[in-house]
């Protein structure tokens, strides 16, 4: 078991993740720097780091590390999370050994991409990663990045370790989603961005929600409201960023992102291949959104 003890265990909230912005091929860490200052104090969680929507698989681990420093020194009151991918389970946990230098609040942990492992090899998994690991662990349910569906029964039976402590639900299974809900053991987390609103109105913790980067504090009042049982407010300023929301997934995240954030000025419009910018009709009626939504 690690010596280094994990700062919160309380991932209710809204949590970004982050976006890693690019300068030509190489990451911009002023400008990552500048976008963490400016979202801290908006009233969210904390922050999620390298994240599908940081582009992390494209990233190596130094790069990795930079970007985990950049965010610690930008906002150090706040904590953060650190994404994991991969399927190699050695190598995974030597570096998990590694983060654990880091103070992190969290190790967000996905499936073993591709190989698409029995119910038996995916606990396997988790309970290696948990056991390495000095921050808690949120299992990252996103069976259409990773290939592997995680069943309510095996969710259930990660929520007896006590390392293992939240979800970020993209399982895209509601009736999983409550029962994990009405479980309590797991604090429960959408990462559907999309689906923020029910989740959180069903009883889960909080968010983490790439589109948040943007109209950030009225995703934070959206979650606060609901929290305290304020429907009818939290569905008045839910319903006008279902359309941004919709949008800003047309394309493959976090290109429409990216091209918003670059339009406000603060950083290139820059991905790492594959990945590519969005398409200029659906820039144009991100724009359009964002402005609408900016109207008093
Ligand atoms: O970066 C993340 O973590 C998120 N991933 C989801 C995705 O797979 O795109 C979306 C969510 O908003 C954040």
């Amino acid at each position: 078991m690690p010596s280094t003890s994990s700062s919160t265990s309380d991932f209710s909230g809204l949590w970004i993740p982050l976006v890693t912005p690019f300068r030509g091929d190489a990451v911009d860490h002023a400008a990552l720097a500048a976008l963490a200052e400016g979202l801290a104090p908006l009233g969210i969680a904390g922050f999620v780091v390298c994240g599908s929507t940081g582009e992390a698989a494209a990233l190596d681990a130094d790069e990795q590390l930079a970007v985990l420093a950049t965010v610690a020194q930008a906002a150090p009151a706040l904590p953060r999370i650190m994404g994991l991918s991969g399927y190699h389970l050695g190598k995974t946990v030597a570096w998990v050994r590694q983060l654990n230098e880091q103070g992190l609040a969290g190790l967000l942990v996905p499936a073993p991409s591709y190989i698409r492992p029995s119910q038996a090899g995916l606990q396997a998994w988790f309970e290696a990663i948990a056991e390495a690991s000095a921050a808690p662990i949120l299992v990252y349910d996103i069976p259409y990045r990773t290939g592997a569906t995680i069943t309510r029964e095996t969710l259930l039976a990660l929520a007896a370790d006590p390392r293992i402590r939240g979800l970020k639900d993209c399982g895209g299974d509601m009736a999983k989603t409550r029962a994990l809900i009405a479980d309590s053991r797991l604090q429960v987390l959408a990462g559907e961005d999309a689906q923020i609103f029910s989740t959180v109105a069903e009883g889960g913790a909080g968010a983490i929600a790439a589109s948040a980067h943007l109209q950030t504090a009225r995703f934070v009042q959206v979650i606060r409201l609901l929290r305290d049982g304020r429907l009818a407010e939290a569905r008045a300023l839910w319903q006008p960023l279902l359309p941004l929301i919709e949008a800003l997934f047309a394309e493959p995240n976090p290109g429409p992102l990216k091209a918003v954030l670059a339009q406000q000025g603060l950083m290139q419009d820059a991905l790492r291949a594959p990945m590519t910018r969005a398409g200029d009709a659906l820039r144009e009626r991100l724009f359009q959104l964002l402005a609408a939504l900016s109207r008093p």
